[in-house]
Protein backbone atom coordinates (compact mmCIF):
# COMPACT_ATOMS: atom_id res chain seq x y z
CA UNK A 1 0.00 0.00 0.00
CA UNK A 2 1.39 3.61 -0.89
CA UNK A 3 2.67 5.56 1.84
CA UNK A 4 0.21 8.31 1.08
CA UNK A 5 -2.72 6.05 1.18
CA UNK A 6 -1.93 5.12 4.87
CA UNK A 7 -1.30 8.60 5.83
CA UNK A 8 -4.58 9.38 4.52
CA UNK A 9 -6.06 6.47 6.48
CA UNK A 10 -4.83 7.58 9.72
CA UNK A 11 -5.49 11.02 8.79
CA UNK A 12 -9.07 10.12 8.24
CA UNK A 13 -10.19 7.48 11.02
CA UNK A 14 -8.58 9.93 14.04
CA UNK A 15 -10.32 12.77 12.60
CA UNK A 16 -13.77 11.22 14.10
CA UNK A 17 -12.11 11.31 17.33
CA UNK A 18 -9.88 13.97 17.07
CA UNK A 19 -9.97 18.00 16.29
CA UNK A 20 -8.05 17.68 13.01
CA UNK A 21 -4.85 19.72 13.12
CA UNK A 22 -4.86 23.26 12.65
CA UNK A 23 -1.84 24.96 14.58
CA UNK A 24 1.32 26.01 12.69
CA UNK A 25 3.04 22.14 12.76
CA UNK A 26 -0.36 20.63 10.96
CA UNK A 27 0.29 17.31 9.38
CA UNK A 28 -0.81 18.48 5.81
CA UNK A 29 2.76 19.91 5.73
CA UNK A 30 3.65 16.46 5.54
CA UNK A 31 6.83 15.05 6.52
CA UNK A 32 9.53 17.79 6.37
CA UNK A 33 7.47 19.61 9.13
CA UNK A 34 10.23 21.99 10.65
CA UNK A 35 7.94 23.51 13.23
CA UNK A 36 6.96 20.02 14.69
CA UNK A 37 8.13 19.73 17.89
CA UNK A 38 11.03 16.71 18.42
CA UNK A 39 8.86 13.91 19.36
CA UNK A 40 10.56 10.38 20.46
CA UNK A 41 8.38 7.26 20.70
CA UNK A 42 9.75 3.88 21.62
CA UNK A 43 8.23 0.55 20.66
CA UNK A 44 8.55 -2.35 22.97
CA UNK A 45 8.24 -5.66 21.72
CA UNK A 46 8.76 -4.29 17.99
CA UNK A 47 9.28 -7.25 16.15
CA UNK A 48 6.17 -8.76 16.86
CA UNK A 49 2.73 -9.16 15.14
CA UNK A 50 1.63 -6.03 16.62
CA UNK A 51 5.03 -4.15 17.00
CA UNK A 52 6.05 -4.37 13.18
CA UNK A 53 3.05 -2.92 11.47
CA UNK A 54 2.53 -0.29 14.30
CA UNK A 55 6.10 0.30 13.39
CA UNK A 56 5.16 1.28 10.08
CA UNK A 57 2.63 3.40 11.09
CA UNK A 58 4.74 5.28 13.84
CA UNK A 59 6.86 5.83 10.99
CA UNK A 60 4.10 7.23 8.92
CA UNK A 61 2.95 9.76 11.53
CA UNK A 62 5.06 13.07 10.58
CA UNK A 63 4.69 14.06 14.59
CA UNK A 64 7.50 11.40 15.39
CA UNK A 65 10.95 12.75 14.86
CA UNK A 66 12.72 9.30 16.14
CA UNK A 67 11.83 5.69 16.45
CA UNK A 68 13.55 3.54 18.85
CA UNK A 69 12.17 -0.04 18.31
CA UNK A 70 13.29 -2.46 20.90
CA UNK A 71 12.86 -6.42 21.21
CA UNK A 72 14.52 -9.07 22.61
CA UNK A 73 15.03 -10.79 19.29
CA UNK A 74 14.77 -9.25 15.14
CA UNK A 75 14.65 -5.83 15.78
CA UNK A 76 17.75 -4.75 13.26
CA UNK A 77 15.89 -5.77 10.79
CA UNK A 78 12.71 -4.72 10.90
CA UNK A 79 14.55 -1.32 11.94
CA UNK A 80 16.28 -1.69 8.98
CA UNK A 81 13.25 -2.33 6.78
CA UNK A 82 11.17 0.63 8.12
CA UNK A 83 14.28 3.20 8.27
CA UNK A 84 14.33 3.04 4.44
CA UNK A 85 10.52 4.68 4.47
CA UNK A 86 11.11 8.47 3.13
CA UNK A 87 9.35 10.09 6.45
CA UNK A 88 10.27 12.38 8.91
CA UNK A 89 11.66 10.09 11.71
CA UNK A 90 15.21 8.18 12.28
CA UNK A 91 14.67 4.84 13.08
CA UNK A 92 17.00 2.66 15.72
CA UNK A 93 16.43 -0.59 16.14
CA UNK A 94 17.69 -2.03 19.72
CA UNK A 95 17.87 -5.86 20.76
CA UNK A 96 18.64 -7.30 24.02
CA UNK A 97 18.20 -5.95 27.38
CA UNK A 98 21.39 -4.74 27.68
CA UNK A 99 20.45 -2.03 24.50
CA UNK A 100 16.99 -1.44 26.51
CA UNK A 101 18.12 1.87 28.09
CA UNK A 102 19.41 3.12 25.51
CA UNK A 103 16.06 2.47 22.95
CA UNK A 104 13.99 3.98 26.04
CA UNK A 105 16.17 7.43 27.06
CA UNK A 106 14.88 10.90 25.53
CA UNK A 107 11.47 8.69 24.86
CA UNK A 108 8.22 11.16 24.68
CA UNK A 109 5.68 8.01 24.32
CA UNK A 110 6.75 4.77 24.98
CA UNK A 111 4.44 1.74 23.55
CA UNK A 112 4.54 -1.72 24.72
CA UNK A 113 3.01 -4.15 22.73
CA UNK A 114 5.56 -6.97 24.05
CA UNK A 115 4.13 -10.47 25.10
CA UNK A 116 2.79 -13.71 24.60
CA UNK A 117 -0.85 -13.68 22.48
CA UNK A 118 -3.64 -15.73 23.44
CA UNK A 119 -4.34 -19.34 21.52
CA UNK A 120 -8.00 -20.38 20.86
CA UNK A 121 -9.30 -21.39 23.97
CA UNK A 122 -7.67 -19.58 26.55
CA UNK A 123 -8.37 -16.10 27.58
CA UNK A 124 -6.26 -13.06 28.33
CA UNK A 125 -6.11 -13.82 31.78
CA UNK A 126 -4.41 -16.85 31.34
CA UNK A 127 -1.79 -14.96 29.82
CA UNK A 128 -0.86 -13.18 32.94
CA UNK A 129 2.02 -15.79 34.14
CA UNK A 130 4.22 -14.72 31.11
CA UNK A 131 3.19 -11.08 30.46
CA UNK A 132 2.89 -10.01 34.07
CA UNK A 133 6.65 -10.36 34.38
CA UNK A 134 7.63 -8.78 31.24
CA UNK A 135 5.45 -5.78 31.34
CA UNK A 136 7.28 -5.51 35.07
CA UNK A 137 11.12 -5.67 34.37
CA UNK A 138 9.83 -3.11 31.36
CA UNK A 139 8.47 -1.14 33.61
CA UNK A 140 11.01 -1.10 36.14
CA UNK A 141 13.18 0.29 33.05
CA UNK A 142 11.19 3.06 31.95
CA UNK A 143 11.15 4.46 35.64
CA UNK A 144 14.96 4.31 35.18
CA UNK A 145 15.66 5.97 31.64
CA UNK A 146 12.47 8.06 30.58
CA UNK A 147 10.13 8.78 33.47
CA UNK A 148 8.15 11.24 32.06
CA UNK A 149 6.93 9.47 28.98
CA UNK A 150 3.51 8.87 28.24
CA UNK A 151 3.14 4.81 28.62
CA UNK A 152 0.57 3.14 26.00
CA UNK A 153 0.11 -0.51 27.53
CA UNK A 154 -0.83 -2.88 25.06
CA UNK A 155 -0.02 -6.18 26.88
CA UNK A 156 -2.39 -8.27 27.92
CA UNK A 157 -4.09 -8.78 30.25
CA UNK A 158 -4.46 -5.10 30.28
CA UNK A 159 -6.93 -5.21 33.33
CA UNK A 160 -3.98 -6.15 35.37
CA UNK A 161 -0.61 -4.90 33.57
CA UNK A 162 -1.59 -1.49 33.87
CA UNK A 163 -1.81 -1.68 37.49
CA UNK A 164 1.58 -3.81 37.48
CA UNK A 165 2.96 -0.71 35.84
CA UNK A 166 1.41 1.51 38.25
CA UNK A 167 3.07 -0.21 41.33
CA UNK A 168 6.58 -0.73 39.67
CA UNK A 169 6.37 3.11 39.05
CA UNK A 170 5.36 3.49 42.52
CA UNK A 171 7.81 1.70 43.82
CA UNK A 172 10.90 3.56 41.49
CA UNK A 173 9.14 6.93 42.82
CA UNK A 174 8.34 7.78 39.46
CA UNK A 175 4.27 7.51 39.18
CA UNK A 176 2.52 10.18 37.53
CA UNK A 177 -1.08 8.61 37.40
CA UNK A 178 -1.32 11.02 34.43
CA UNK A 179 0.88 9.23 32.40
CA UNK A 180 0.18 5.61 32.38
CA UNK A 181 -2.83 4.58 29.78
CA UNK A 182 -3.63 0.73 29.04
CA UNK A 183 -4.97 1.35 25.31
CA UNK A 184 -8.60 -0.17 24.51
CA UNK A 185 -8.60 1.91 21.34
CA UNK A 186 -9.06 -1.35 19.33
CA UNK A 187 -12.40 -2.22 21.67
CA UNK A 188 -13.78 1.80 20.11
CA UNK A 189 -12.45 0.46 16.77
CA UNK A 190 -14.51 -2.49 16.76
CA UNK A 191 -17.25 -0.80 18.32
CA UNK A 192 -17.55 1.88 15.39
CA UNK A 193 -17.24 -0.71 13.09
CA UNK A 194 -19.96 -3.19 13.95
CA UNK A 195 -22.05 -0.14 14.74
CA UNK A 196 -21.43 1.50 11.26
CA UNK A 197 -22.66 -1.97 9.52
CA UNK A 198 -25.41 -2.83 11.66
CA UNK A 199 -26.71 0.72 11.53
CA UNK A 200 -26.10 1.54 7.83
CA UNK A 201 -24.12 4.64 8.80
CA UNK A 202 -21.19 6.30 7.43
CA UNK A 203 -18.41 4.17 9.42
CA UNK A 204 -16.07 7.42 9.05
CA UNK A 205 -18.76 9.24 11.24
CA UNK A 206 -19.69 6.98 14.00
CA UNK A 207 -18.61 7.37 17.69
CA UNK A 208 -19.13 4.94 19.94
CA UNK A 209 -17.43 5.36 23.95
CA UNK A 210 -16.38 2.24 25.49
CA UNK A 211 -15.86 1.91 29.08
CA UNK A 212 -14.93 -0.20 31.76
CA UNK A 213 -11.55 -2.88 30.79
CA UNK A 214 -10.37 -4.67 27.95
CA UNK A 215 -11.65 -8.19 28.26
CA UNK A 216 -14.98 -9.92 27.89
CA UNK A 217 -17.86 -8.29 29.94
CA UNK A 218 -15.74 -5.79 31.16
CA UNK A 219 -15.44 -4.35 28.08
CA UNK A 220 -18.80 -1.90 27.74
CA UNK A 221 -19.65 -0.02 24.51
CA UNK A 222 -21.85 2.59 25.37
CA UNK A 223 -24.07 2.31 21.78
CA UNK A 224 -27.07 4.48 24.06
CA UNK A 225 -24.68 7.31 23.23
CA UNK A 226 -23.43 6.09 19.44
CA UNK A 227 -23.35 9.00 16.91
CA UNK A 228 -25.05 9.33 14.44
CA UNK A 229 -28.36 8.37 16.13
CA UNK A 230 -29.64 5.02 14.84
CA UNK A 231 -32.82 4.02 17.12
CA UNK A 232 -31.97 -0.04 16.68
CA UNK A 233 -33.66 -2.63 18.67
CA UNK A 234 -32.63 -3.83 21.72
CA UNK A 235 -31.69 -7.11 20.32
CA UNK A 236 -29.55 -5.45 17.86
CA UNK A 237 -28.14 -3.44 20.59
CA UNK A 238 -27.35 -6.37 22.70
CA UNK A 239 -25.85 -8.44 19.36
CA UNK A 240 -22.97 -5.47 18.58
CA UNK A 241 -22.32 -5.68 22.57
CA UNK A 242 -21.56 -9.16 22.33
CA UNK A 243 -19.98 -8.62 19.51
CA UNK A 244 -17.93 -5.96 20.70
CA UNK A 245 -16.57 -7.92 24.10
CA UNK A 246 -16.09 -11.10 21.88
CA UNK A 247 -14.11 -9.49 18.93
CA UNK A 248 -10.85 -10.10 20.30
CA UNK A 249 -12.01 -14.16 20.52
CA UNK A 250 -13.00 -13.99 17.12
CA UNK A 251 -10.23 -13.16 15.67
CA UNK A 252 -8.34 -15.54 18.09
CA UNK A 253 -10.26 -18.42 16.43
CA UNK A 254 -10.24 -16.96 13.21
CA UNK A 255 -6.28 -17.04 13.14
CA UNK A 256 -6.48 -20.81 14.66
CA UNK A 257 -3.43 -20.84 16.81
CA UNK A 258 -1.11 -18.17 15.03
CA UNK A 259 -2.51 -15.49 17.30
CA UNK A 260 -4.79 -12.37 18.15
CA UNK A 261 -5.79 -9.14 16.43
CA UNK A 262 -1.89 -7.83 15.56
CA UNK A 263 -3.21 -5.50 12.36
CA UNK A 264 -6.47 -4.19 13.64
CA UNK A 265 -4.59 -3.67 17.03
CA UNK A 266 -1.40 -1.51 15.19
CA UNK A 267 -3.69 0.83 13.88
CA UNK A 268 -5.67 1.19 16.89
CA UNK A 269 -2.58 1.58 18.79
CA UNK A 270 -0.72 4.11 16.02
CA UNK A 271 -4.38 5.94 16.72
CA UNK A 272 -3.84 6.26 20.69
CA UNK A 273 0.23 7.06 20.34
CA UNK A 274 -0.95 9.76 17.88
CA UNK A 275 -3.39 11.42 20.19
CA UNK A 276 -0.77 11.12 22.84
CA UNK A 277 1.27 13.19 20.75
CA UNK A 278 -1.11 15.98 19.67
CA UNK A 279 -1.54 16.17 23.58
CA UNK A 280 1.78 16.44 24.56
CA UNK A 281 1.96 19.15 21.38
CA UNK A 282 -1.03 20.78 22.50
CA UNK A 283 -3.50 20.26 20.20
CA UNK A 284 -6.73 20.98 21.75
CA UNK A 285 -9.79 18.68 22.35
CA UNK A 286 -8.21 15.62 21.96
CA UNK A 287 -10.27 12.80 23.69
CA UNK A 288 -9.96 8.96 23.32
CA UNK A 289 -11.02 6.12 25.85
CA UNK A 290 -8.23 4.98 27.88
CA UNK A 291 -8.20 2.26 30.78
CA UNK A 292 -6.45 4.71 33.64
CA UNK A 293 -6.01 5.97 36.77
CA UNK A 294 -10.05 6.85 37.36
CA UNK A 295 -12.40 8.39 40.06
CA UNK A 296 -15.48 7.35 37.71
CA UNK A 297 -16.32 4.63 39.76
CA UNK A 298 -15.37 3.24 42.70
CA UNK A 299 -12.45 0.61 40.96
CA UNK A 300 -9.28 2.64 41.01
CA UNK A 301 -8.83 1.72 37.57
CA UNK A 302 -11.44 2.21 35.03
CA UNK A 303 -11.54 2.75 30.70
CA UNK A 304 -13.25 5.84 29.76
CA UNK A 305 -13.02 9.10 27.73
CA UNK A 306 -9.98 10.94 28.75
CA UNK A 307 -8.87 14.70 27.72
CA UNK A 308 -5.56 14.16 26.60
CA UNK A 309 -3.18 17.58 26.87
CA UNK A 310 0.42 18.74 27.42
CA UNK A 311 1.19 16.67 30.78
CA UNK A 312 -1.08 13.34 29.65
CA UNK A 313 -3.97 12.91 30.96
CA UNK A 314 -5.75 16.36 30.99
CA UNK A 315 -9.31 15.08 32.27
CA UNK A 316 -11.12 11.81 32.88
CA UNK A 317 -14.52 12.32 31.73
CA UNK A 318 -17.28 10.91 33.22
CA UNK A 319 -19.99 8.09 31.91
CA UNK A 320 -22.46 10.52 30.82
CA UNK A 321 -25.62 9.06 30.98
CA UNK A 322 -26.25 4.91 30.59
CA UNK A 323 -29.24 2.83 29.48
CA UNK A 324 -30.75 0.29 31.86
CA UNK A 325 -28.67 -2.42 29.74
CA UNK A 326 -25.43 -0.08 30.15
CA UNK A 327 -25.81 0.34 33.95
CA UNK A 328 -26.73 -3.64 34.20
CA UNK A 329 -23.54 -4.06 32.15
CA UNK A 330 -21.40 -1.69 34.75
CA UNK A 331 -22.58 -3.23 37.43
CA UNK A 332 -21.97 -7.12 35.99
CA UNK A 333 -18.72 -5.98 34.93
CA UNK A 334 -17.11 -4.50 38.60
CA UNK A 335 -16.17 -7.97 40.30
CA UNK A 336 -13.80 -9.54 37.94
CA UNK A 337 -12.42 -5.96 36.62
CA UNK A 338 -11.73 -5.23 40.33
CA UNK A 339 -10.29 -8.95 40.79
CA UNK A 340 -7.93 -8.39 38.03
CA UNK A 341 -6.83 -4.71 39.16
CA UNK A 342 -5.63 -6.99 42.44
CA UNK A 343 -3.94 -9.56 40.82
CA UNK A 344 -1.93 -7.05 39.23
CA UNK A 345 -1.13 -5.16 42.40
CA UNK A 346 -0.52 -8.09 43.93
CA UNK A 347 1.89 -9.38 41.62
CA UNK A 348 3.53 -6.28 41.83
CA UNK A 349 4.49 -5.75 45.20
CA UNK A 350 5.12 -9.89 45.94
CA UNK A 351 7.65 -10.32 43.70
N1 LIG B 1 -4.70 -4.04 24.16
C1 LIG B 1 -5.23 -4.66 23.13
O1 LIG B 1 -6.28 -4.27 22.63
C2 LIG B 1 -4.54 -5.83 22.51
C3 LIG B 1 -3.48 -6.43 23.13
N2 LIG B 1 -2.82 -7.48 22.54
C4 LIG B 1 -1.69 -8.07 23.29
O2 LIG B 1 -0.46 -7.58 22.76
C5 LIG B 1 0.58 -8.52 23.08
C6 LIG B 1 1.47 -8.78 21.86
O3 LIG B 1 0.75 -9.45 20.86
P1 LIG B 1 1.44 -9.88 19.47
O4 LIG B 1 2.25 -8.76 18.92
O5 LIG B 1 0.41 -10.50 18.64
O6 LIG B 1 2.45 -11.01 20.01
P2 LIG B 1 3.79 -11.54 19.28
O7 LIG B 1 4.18 -12.78 19.99
O8 LIG B 1 3.61 -11.59 17.81
O9 LIG B 1 4.84 -10.39 19.58
C7 LIG B 1 5.25 -10.11 20.88
C8 LIG B 1 6.68 -9.60 20.81
O10 LIG B 1 7.08 -9.28 22.15
C9 LIG B 1 8.44 -9.64 22.23
N3 LIG B 1 8.87 -9.76 23.60
C10 LIG B 1 8.72 -10.80 24.47
N4 LIG B 1 9.31 -10.51 25.64
C11 LIG B 1 9.83 -9.27 25.51
C12 LIG B 1 10.58 -8.43 26.37
N5 LIG B 1 10.90 -8.80 27.61
N6 LIG B 1 10.96 -7.23 25.90
C13 LIG B 1 10.62 -6.83 24.66
N7 LIG B 1 9.94 -7.59 23.79
C14 LIG B 1 9.55 -8.80 24.23
C15 LIG B 1 8.58 -10.92 21.44
O11 LIG B 1 9.93 -11.17 21.07
C16 LIG B 1 7.68 -10.62 20.25
O12 LIG B 1 8.41 -10.06 19.18
C17 LIG B 1 -0.13 -9.76 23.62
O13 LIG B 1 -0.05 -9.75 25.02
C18 LIG B 1 -1.56 -9.57 23.18
O14 LIG B 1 -2.47 -10.25 23.99
C19 LIG B 1 -3.18 -7.96 21.33
C20 LIG B 1 -4.23 -7.36 20.64
C21 LIG B 1 -5.02 -6.31 21.19
O1 LIG C 1 -8.16 -10.97 22.22
C1 LIG C 1 -6.94 -10.93 22.44
O2 LIG C 1 -6.32 -11.79 23.05
C2 LIG C 1 -6.19 -9.74 21.94
C3 LIG C 1 -6.95 -8.53 22.30
O3 LIG C 1 -6.85 -8.01 23.40
C4 LIG C 1 -7.96 -8.06 21.36
O4 LIG C 1 -7.94 -8.43 20.18
O5 LIG C 1 -8.82 -7.28 21.79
Amino acid sequence: MKAAMLRSIVKRSSASLVRPISSSYSVQRGFSSESAPERKVAVLGAAGGIGQPLALLMKLNPLVSRLALYDIAGTPGVAADVSHINTRSEVAGYMGEDQLGQALEGSDVVIIPAGVPRKPGMTRDDLFNINAGIVKSLCTAIAKYCPNALVNMISNPVNSTVPIAAEVFKKAGTYDEKKLFGVTTLDVVRAKTFYAGKAKVNVADVNVPVVGGHAGITILPLFSQATPKANLPDEDIKALTKRTQDGGTEVVEAKAGKGSATLSMAYAGAIFADACLKGLNGVPDVVECSFVQSTVTELPFFASKVRLGRNGVEEVLGLGPLSDFEQQGLEALKPELKSSIEKGIQFANKS
